[in-house]
């Protein structure tokens, strides 16, 4: 395109001649389809090319649409020969002896090896597998391709010499344009050329035990029915064919040229014709040149055909052969057995890709990567649906899911039947709905969703799909999930909760004193928010009314997330918050934690911030007991004091705050708190030790008289120096705990006046919550006054 403006007036598909012939006259009112300029009348009909059998016309009729296919016939593949002569490159040896192996171990017991006289590869192969001690067990028999030529029988007896059983497969195109244009025979020359190459044959045999024939008049299926049945009937003479020694005559559809039915009546037609019928093996040898080769192979199996040819996952001239693989799993999801091995279908196919170096296509039946995967909505709603059925019907019979009866919409077969695992078997993107989604995260991260909740979460999985044209995976749908739900709690303002029954002292050590009743305290940008109820969740609601929000529980379902005692639990919440119905999720170890975070999802969802001050920047809470953690973004000196911390038993969490807080001004003022609940660190030097003296900033500590109420000796300042070795920490953000050794420490009992206290956390951005019991517990301190009372 020279400009865009011409790009935009070329029409699209310029190419295409886009019918514009007559709508037929016959062509009914809701048919527009118009005539096309393709040149169809190139081509004949297969009945213009070829006489077709008058199956309706014998006794009975024609047979085969009545029938059913109740067992598997025998399989024959030809990947070595037919499939080996249509490869870009032809199998070395490595590679033939590996496919080979291969149909060993699935339990295909007549296996064609190859065409010994057009190769020195093939000829080697053959006198390899002859001369190889158990290369061939001894209920297989291998199959050798010649034409009808003297001195290609002559080699190909050769190769099979010392070769216990062994079919030696000869072939000629029978079909009038063969004959005309490539052999350049009558038919009665055809019938010669077949019969001297027949009688070779046969002479080379002699009485040889094991050894036995096959004739394929090549392209039968263009061929006269009657010249087909001369023929057949004349080698099976000549061969002298019993049921003892039956021939094999293999009747190819070597190019597609008609529906099925068609090469179904050429079947028959041989079936109930031909002479010695208890002599004769009946085979088949569909190509897929129009895309049928498996309807014809089924429909032949149907009319009368014993033996198929094929190659695994199609492999063969132009369009391949009929598929074995196709045709086996085909029986097998009709309930019959296969008769060879597909439980491992992946080694399968890389084994073949191995050997032909041609891609198996994603879309291919049983195999392809996408076979077994739903990514409609629809689908995977029904498929979910269908294998959790399957698993309450496995669970009913007392049998394990593998074996139970399959009946599961839009999956044919019970992908473990092929070892394939279900975790392909639904795959999201764009056009997945709820029931995908939800069984991803179900079957990839144990999480069961509500329906409610699959109904509002696939919403938010549709818009990022729709956003990135991508599909999603189990993990990063979990990602989605946590971000929407587990992370939506309040965490800015929420500093920390507590629940317990009966006195609130108590500390929510759990155990159940007085009425039975629950408490809960929220601390909220450091204002305490407390509820009672007769449940847990049914405090935290009526603490988060303390704060200002109506929250109404209108539905809450949890579970465990894993079998097992140390299984997380994940709990969900439909919740009425201010008016506004929304879901909440919470996941913590403990079931009562992850209710209490769902509803806190639930009101940080609804986008109602709780009471207390706007919080001013990111903000990261740790600690345990309820506590949300992140702390591999704390200072290194703040992380050893929530080590501590933990080691304390003690729930509590270091907050990181944007701005300083080394004054406690500072912090009240980043806390929201009175100036009298921050908790100053101050160090000093008492009988030539360090002291550390937790003070209220509310006040400054009077070193006499705290000297006085200790019984010491003078109590100075601690230099800088002084405060880093004693505590590791500096001066700003020196906490009660986390410090070298333990330190003598006084507790100012002016502190327990506030409900909560808040003490630096090792360095001037921290800052820790605790109650003046847990100060007390924490530093094992002194309860001292540290100034002279006031006024
Ligand atoms: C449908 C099928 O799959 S048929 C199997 C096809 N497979 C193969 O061809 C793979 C292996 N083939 C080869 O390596 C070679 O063709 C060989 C070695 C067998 C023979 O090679 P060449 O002697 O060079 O012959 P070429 O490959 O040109 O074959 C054509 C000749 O075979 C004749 N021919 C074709 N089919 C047959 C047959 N079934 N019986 C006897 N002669 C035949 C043709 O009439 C032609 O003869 P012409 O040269 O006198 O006109
Ligand atoms: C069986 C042989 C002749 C063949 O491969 C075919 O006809 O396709
Ligand atoms: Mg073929």
């Amino acid at each position: 395109m020279r400009s865009t403006e011409s790009a935009q007036n070329v029409k699209p598909f310029a190419t295409l001649r886009t019918p514009a012939g007559p709508v037929p006259a016959e062509a009914p009112a809701w048919n527009p389809q118009r005539g096309s300029a393709m040149p169809f009348h190139r081509y004949l009909p297969a009945h213009a090319r070829v006489p077709l059998p008058p199956v309706d016309t014998l006794p009975g009729g024609r047979q085969w649409p009545a029938r059913r296919v109740d067992r598997a016939p025998l399989w024959v593949p030809v990947d070595l020969r037919d499939g080996n002569q249509a490869l870009a490159e032809p199998m070395d040896p490595a590679r033939k002896r590996r496919m080979f192996d291969l149909f060993l171990a699935m339990g295909f017991k007549e296996i064609e090896v190859g065409y010994p006289s057009a190769s020195r590869t093939d000829f080697d192969f053959v006198r390899h597998l002859a001369t190889t001690p158990g290369a061939v067990p001894e209920d297989v028999t291998v199959v050798v391709f010649t034409a009808a030529r003297a001195d290609l029988i002559e080699r190909t007896f050769a190769s099979v010499e010392g070769l216990p059983r062994v079919v030696v497969h000869l072939y000629t195109a029978t079909a009038p344009v063969w004959r005309d244009l490539v052999l350049g025979r009558d038919r009665a020359q055809v019938r010669e050329l077949v019969t001297a190459a027949a009688e070779r044959m046969a002479r080379l045999a002699g009485d040889r035990p094991g050894l036995r024939f096959q004739f394929s008049p090549e392209v039968f299926n263009l061929t006269e029915p009657d010249y087909v049945l001369e023929l057949c009937d004349g080698l099976t003479e000549l061969w002298d064919a019993s049921p003892d020694r039956p021939v094999i005559h293999n009747l190819p559809a070597t190019v597609e040229i008609a529906t099925p039915n068609v090469y179904a009546d050429q079947i028959e037609y041989l079936h109930r014709h031909l002479a010695r019928r208890e002599a004769v093996i009946l085979s088949v040898h569909p190509h897929n040149d129009r895309g049928t080769g498996i309807a014809c192979a089924e429909l032949a199996l149907l009319a009368g055909a014993q033996r198929v040819e094929g190659c695994l996952f199609g492999n063969g001239e132009r369009t391949g052969n009929v598929d074995l693989a196709t045709l086996a799993l085909n029986l097998h999801t009709q309930g019959v057995d296969p008769m060879v091995d597909f439980s491992d279908i992946d080694e399968i196919r890389r084994t073949v890709e191995h050997c032909n170096r041609l891609p198996v296509p994603e879309r291919h039946p049983y195999v392809g990567d996408l076979v077994h995967t739903a990514f409609s909505g629809t689908h995977q709603d029904a498929i979910k649906k269908g294998l959790a059925h399957h698993a309450a019907t496995a669970a009913r019979l007392g049998v394990p899911e593998r074996q139970a009866p399959w009946d599961v919409p839009y999956l044919p077969i019970d992908p473990a039947d092929l070892g394939r695992d279900y975790e392909a078997v639904i795959r999201v993107n764009s056009q997945s709905g709820k029931g995908g989604i939800a069984y991803l995260l179900q079957t990839g991260h144990g999480l069961e969703l509500p329906r409610r909740l699959q109904i509002e979460f696939s919403r938010v999985v549709q818009e990022s799909t729709d956003d990135s044209g991508r599909e999603v995976t189990a993990d990063e749908l979990y990602g989605l999930f946590a971000a929407t739900y587990l992370d939506a709690a309040p965490r800015r303002e929420l500093v920390n909760w507590r629940t317990g029954q009966g006195d609130e002292r108590g500390q929510g050590d759990g155990r159940a004193q007085g009425d039975g009743r629950h408490w809960a305290s929220l601390v909220i940008g450091g204002a305490v928010h407390r509820g009672e109820g007769n449940g847990p969740l049914a405090a935290v609601t009526a603490a988060l009314g303390a704060a200002g929000h109506a929250v109404d529980i209108l539905h809450f379902t949890e579970h465990a997330v894993r079998t097992g005692p140390d299984s997380d639990a994940v709990a969900y919440v439909e919740a009425r918050v201010d008016g506004q119905v929304v879901w909440g999720a919470g996941r913590d170890a403990s079931v009562l934690d992850a209710g209490i975070r769902a509803v806190l999802s639930a009101v940080g969802r609804a986008g109602v911030a709780p009471a207390g001050p706007a919080p001013t920047g990111p903000a990261v809470e740790v600690g345990q007991d309820g506590a949300m953690t992140d702390d591999t973004s704390l200072p290194g000196r703040s992380r050893a004091v929530a080590d501590a911390l933990a080691a304390a038993g003690l729930p509590g969490e270091i907050r990181v705050l944007p701005d300083s807080a080394r004054t406690a001004a500072e912090a009240a003022a980043a806390l929201g708190c009175e100036v009298g609940a921050i908790a100053n660190s101050l160090v000093f030097i008492c009988d030539g030790a360090p002291l550390l003296v937790m003070t209220s900033g509310a006040h400054r500590v009077d070193t006499d008289h705290l000297a006085h109420a200790l019984g010491t000796g003078p109590i100075t300042r601690a230099t800088a120096a002084q405060v880093r070795e004693a505590t590791g920490q500096a001066i700003g953000g020196v906490a009660p705990v986390g410090h070298p050794a333990p330190l003598r420490t006084v507790v100012d009992t002016a502190l327990a006046a506030h409900e909560l206290l808040w003490a630096a956390a090792g360095h001037p951005h921290t800052v820790v919550p605790m109650t003046y019991k847990e100060l007390l517990a924490l530093t094992g301190g002194t309860p001292s006054t540290v100034a002279p009372p006031q006024g």
